[in-house]
């Protein structure tokens, strides 16, 4: 990761950059019709990442964000693993040592953000520990129903296909629930999504790290990030019409 990338995509502030098409404007409607521009909205991708597989999904879920108008940051959690299971593995090593400027996602992170994707790799079918003990951390949080009307979404990767991709997707989005916040998968509202076959949220088969996400993981990353923003916006605009 250059520092180039590390500061378009760790920092809120973003403005969009890239020229994929902007298929959904339906949001942008309703801020034209406000009396001033609101600000842009805030988005977190959180995310775990072993080998690097969430790592390059959560780079795509940020540019799908972004591109519909979010200020984005991209963090990853605290690595908790024994120092002596990541020697053993050199791709794992590898990668940590790689990201080790990217920032650690903190609890202000969550408080600032109103839309959360949060990515993990498929572990045993499951949330990997490292992501469910950050948010372990969000009691105080939810106590005071800071979450409540945030919207959520979410990515993973796994070694095998069907490999509990959903069930990790759906594990998250259990959360979610319990937290109130607002749950925008990507559905099949794009093509891309009959390609990766995952209308719970973006995901990628990595042959345990051997196989990066293919262009169909990526642009499915990509309008998982960008749907739920647009989905954000959309509410933030209706918010503001009803004064509410
Ligand atoms: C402890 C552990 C459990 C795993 N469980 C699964 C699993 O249930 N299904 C699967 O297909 N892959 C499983 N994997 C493989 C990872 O999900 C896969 O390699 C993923 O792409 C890693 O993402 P990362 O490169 O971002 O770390 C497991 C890996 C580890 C280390």
């Amino acid at each position: 990761m250059t520092d180039e990338d590390l500061r378009r995509t760790t920092y809120y502030g973003d403005r969009p950059t890239s020229s994929q098409p902007r298929p959904e404007r339906a949001g942008e409607r309703a801020d034209r019709r406000s009396e001033s521009a609101p600000e842009p909205l805030k988005v977190a991708v959180i995310y775990y990442s072993a080998t690097g597989s969430v790592h390059e999904l959560a780079q795509s879920v940020a540019q799908g964000a972004r591109d519909a108008g979010g200020s984005v940051r991209v963090v990853r959690v605290r690595e908790t693993a024994p120092p002596e299971a990541i020697e053993a593995n050199a791709q794992w090593r590898a990668h940590l040592r790689d990201t080790h400027a990217v920032p650690i996602a903190s609890l202000g992170d969550v408080e600032a953000a109103d839309v959360l994707v949060l990515g993990s790799p498929t572990r045993f079918g499951h949330v990997s520990s490292q992501l469910q003990a950050f948010i372990d951390t969000w009691g105080p949080l939810w106590g005071d129903n800071a979450f409540a009307d945030k919207v959520f979404a979410a990515f993973t990767s796994s070694a095998t296909r069907h490999g509990g991709q959903e069930t990790t997707l759906m594990s998250i989005y259990t959360t979610v629930c319990h937290l109130g916040g607002i749950i925008v998968p990507p559905g099949y509202t794009d093509p891309a999504q009959f390609a990766t076959g995952n209308p719970y949220g973006a995901s990628s088969t990595s042959d345990n790290g051997q196989r990066p996400p293919t262009e169909e993981d990526l642009r499915g990353a990509w309008v998982t990030g960008h749907r739920a923003v647009r989905v954000a916006r959309e509410l933030a605009a209706g918010r503001r019409v009803l004064g509410a």
